[in-house]
């Protein structure tokens, strides 16, 4: 069975009195040890269909089955705590907590468990150690370079050891040379440690890098391609 079934997943967002039809009718089947890029047009669908792989937002008809969990079918209180342990998320603009230290950013996920702290800042420092920053966790965001606080946010991704990772334009804030750091990084992520990658990206380089790459175009799965 696929770690991720979707099908014949729909999202319409109510703005106002008017209705966006977003997501057509996607079926979809990620294998356990995936790495997908997501490519499209702006406007697409992607980030909608990331989130709702990733249990940010719930569909509006259709659906989804992460881990043989049926997610669509979840409350949001339900939703939470699936994600908490199921889900790894790094975002364009990191959003790290500017007033914490490297260290405590990737505790952040572990607070909900019930971990003592010496084992929260153990797992975080394991973290650091395999994104290469384990001499920077007391460092704050605002002292280290894009490419550094992206790893950051990839050891917090991972801290609590999630069988996915889901991550929106990853290296959209970067140039080129920390932007192959990172993709180099999940990509050993995805080959040594198994974790399965879905990534939204608009760079055709970065997408190199997946072993499928899936384009959305209005709402639509157009096609399904391995890099050569
Ligand atoms: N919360 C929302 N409420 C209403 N409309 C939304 C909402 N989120 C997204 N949309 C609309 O849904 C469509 C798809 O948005 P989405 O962010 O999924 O596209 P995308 O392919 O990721 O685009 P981009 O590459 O520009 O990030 C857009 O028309 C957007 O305006």
């Amino acid at each position: 069975m696929a770690l991720v079934g979707i099908r014949n997943l729909h999202k319409t967002y109510q703005r106002g009195p008017e209705k966006v039809d977003v997501l057509h009718g996607i079926d979809l089947d990620i294998e356990q040890g995936d790495f997908v890029a997501l490519m499209g047009p702006s406007g697409s669908g992607k980030t909608t269909l990331l989130n709702l792989i990733g249990g940010l937002d719930t569909p509006t008809a259709g659906e989804i089955e992460v881990g043989g969990t049926r997610i669509d079918r979840l409350g949001s209180g339900q939703l939470a705590h699936w994600r908490s342990n199921n889900v790894g998320f790094v975002f364009q603009f990191y959003n790290l907590m500017p007033t914490l230290s490297a260290q405590k950013n990737v505790e952040l996920p572990l607070l909900l468990t019930n971990l003592s702290a010496a084992q929260r800042r153990r797992n975080a420092e394991i973290a650091l150690q395999l994104v290469g920053l384990a001499d920077r966790g007391r460092h704050r965001p605002a002292e280290l370079s894009g490419g550094q606080q992206q790893r950051v946010a990839i050891a917090r991704a991972i801290v609590s050891d999630p069988t996915l990772l889901i991550c929106d334009e990853p290296t959209g804030d970067l140039d080129r040379h920390s932007a192959e750091e990172i993709l180099g990084l999940l990509q050993e992520l995805n080959r040594t440690h198994g974790k399965t990658v879905v990534m939204v990206t608009h760079d055709p380089k970065a997408a190199e890098y997946a072993t499928h790459i899936l384009h959305l175009d209005k709402g639509h799965l157009v096609e399904s391609v391995a890099p050569a």
